[in-house]
């Protein structure tokens, strides 16, 4: 009798070269959704769902090439915001190469999910003659079986020297949409924003849906914990949702401000959206031996599944 065809080993966490080298793991479930992460930032440059479309945005021009930070997927900040303080914009660990965290604390709750990396960032002594602290950063990704991507972040004061130290903080994710000028956001109406294009004055959200005709660079300040963004070309809709991150960061650069950016394609601002689940207002203070989490998760649904929901008073609210 001839032997049954073996069966191939489904590899839920695959470690290997991205572009020019640099080391990166892919994530993959069963319904063949994907994931892909650069040491290099400890950066998601890759997001894909089960029909293998690319649902974040990486420039056609982004430099993989260290000390470059890469343009596109979900560039982390820390320990700075934009250049809300004394360090390079967005904080240092985004040009940092990460390392495989290999014996991570254990998570409160257990999870069953397979396709995962934990990744680790130590202070170097280097970094500590820029940020004088002794930080631990952990950061894990997963990819669940329906597709969707979670990224947990453990930063944890390790000084012994009795010295707190103080972060702001984002996922500064880049979303793949067809076309700007038809995206909204929704879960963003009536709250308070800091204004980056005009010195982060301060001003409230008007309109019932924030859509795109211009540039946008805007902090918004505690904000729901889901926030909707709308690709009504493809009738696709991303849901973020965020823990101990309560502001929302949504940036566009536009015309004028994609063609000064050399990393960055001069139509390619037509093709994404930022929106960041961030801690930025009220940055976090960490004593010696305190941990912080900041959670961001993204998942797609069809637009049709939430039309009509998603207003103040709606699913956003409901958890
Ligand atoms: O060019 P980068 O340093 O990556 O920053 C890109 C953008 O990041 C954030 O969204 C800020 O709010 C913007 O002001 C900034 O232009």
């Amino acid at each position: 009798m001839a032997a049954p065809p073996e069966k191939t080993e489904m590899v839920y966490v695959e470690h290997c070269k991205g572009i020019n080298g640099l080391d990166k793991v892919v994530l993959r479930e069963v319904r063949g959704c994907s994931a892909e992460v650069y040491l290099y930032g400890g950066q998601v440059t890759s997001w894909k769902n089960v029909h293998g479309e690319e649902l974040l945005f990486v420039s056609s021009k982004a430099n993989f090439k260290p000390p470059n930070a890469i343009r596109g997927g979900i560039p982390i900040c820390f320990p700075q915001f934009s250049n809300l303080g004394p360090l390079e914009q967005h904080g240092f660990v985004r040009n940092r190469l990460w390392s495989i965290d290999n014996d991570p604390p254990p998570f409160a709750t257990t999870s069953t999910n397979k396709a995962f990396v934990d990744l680790i960032l130590k202070h170097s002594e280097e970094d500590f003659k820029i940020w004088p602290y002794r930080c631990e950063f952990r950061l894990r990704v997963t990819l669940g079986p329906g597709g969707d991507l979670m990224l947990t972040s453990r930063i944890r004061n390790m000084s012994a020297d009795g010295k707190p130290f103080s972060f702001t903080f984002a996922y500064h994710t880049y979303f793949a949409v067809t076309d700007i000028s038809e995206v909204r956001v929704e879960g963003l109406e009536t709250l308070d924003y800091l204004d980056n294009l005009k010195n982060r004055e301060r001003f409230t959200e008007q309109g019932d849906a924030i859509v795109f005709e211009s540039e946008m660079d805007r902090i918004y300040l505690g904000t729901p914990t889901k926030i909707a963004i709308l690709d009504h070309e493809r009738k696709r809709t991303f849901v973020l949702r965020k823990d101990g991150l309560p502001d929302a960061v949504v940036w566009n650069p536009w015309d004028k401000k994609a063609k000064a950016m050399t990393d960055f394609g001069d139509e390619e601002y037509k093709h994404m959206l930022c929106v960041e689940a961030a801690c930025i207002e009220k940055p976090i203070t960490l004593k010696p031996g305190e941990e912080w989490r900041g959670r961001q998760e993204i998942s797609t649904v069809p637009s049709s599944y939430f039309s009509g929901q998603l207003r103040p008073q709606g699913a956003l609210l409901s958890g």
